[in-house]
């Protein structure tokens, strides 16, 4: 199902919006949001850290270090010599979200990510205080990394759950918020809110 902001599914008594986002889908979509700016050709990840008031404390995507050229540094899957793929270099989208954060400390905090972090990121993970992973894509389910990850979140009592999201996509369309009013599209009564 595609959403867009325009698209108004009005109450008959109070004419408040009842299609507007959930709350985790709006954290995922923010992950993935900020997954766009990863120049990554394979894989762009994106994680967004929220606190238990709701208010995200850091955002971040995969990327290489600043100061490091993202032209210069290979973004090779695999090559003859392992130092020139991208994977000694990367920074992780949960090490950036981390590092990012505009609070004193992440205890408690939630962290929305694209993928499922890998055993490097569940240490930092775990030592900033996160309590839980929401993820949506767990593809490398099997590889060692997640296996040693999914070991030392189980361990330190990280909790882990995939995220399914209400929408398959999200549309942001500029134009919505120049949409006279009573002009927004109005689904029928019928429609069941999520
Ligand atoms: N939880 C994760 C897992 C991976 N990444 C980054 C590291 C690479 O840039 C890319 C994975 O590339 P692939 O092996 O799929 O070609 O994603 C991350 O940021 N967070
Ligand atoms: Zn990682």
């Amino acid at each position: 199902m595609l959403v867009s902001a325009n698209t108004s599914v009005l109450t008959e008594k109070s004419q408040k919006r009842v299609d507007y986002l959930q709350w985790s889908d709006y954290f995922m979509a923010i992950a993935f949001l900020s997954a766009m700016r990863s120049k990554d050709p394979n894989s762009q990840v994106g994680a967004c850290v929220v606190n238990k008031e709701k208010k995200i404390v850091g955002i971040g995507y995969n990327g290489m270090p600043n100061g490091c050229s993202d032209d210069d540094l290979p973004w090779n899957r695999e090559a003859d010599n392992i130092l020139d793929t991208k994977y000694p270099y990367v920074c992780h989208a949960e090490m950036n979200a981390i590092l990012n954060k505009n609070s004193a400390d992440l205890k408690d905090c939630t962290i929305y990510v694209a993928l499922f972090p890998c055993n490097e990121c569940a240490k930092l993970i775990i030592q900033s205080g996160i309590k839980e992973i929401v993820y949506l894509s767990d593809k490398y389910h099997n590889d060692y990394k997640m296996v040693a990850s999914r070991q030392l979140l189980d361990m330190a009592g990280v909790k882990y759950r995939q995220h399914i999201p209400q929408h398959s996509q999200i549309l942001i369309d500029f134009d919505s918020i120049n949409i006279p009013v009573g002009k927004h599209h109005k689904e029928p009564k019928s429609v069941s809110s999520p």
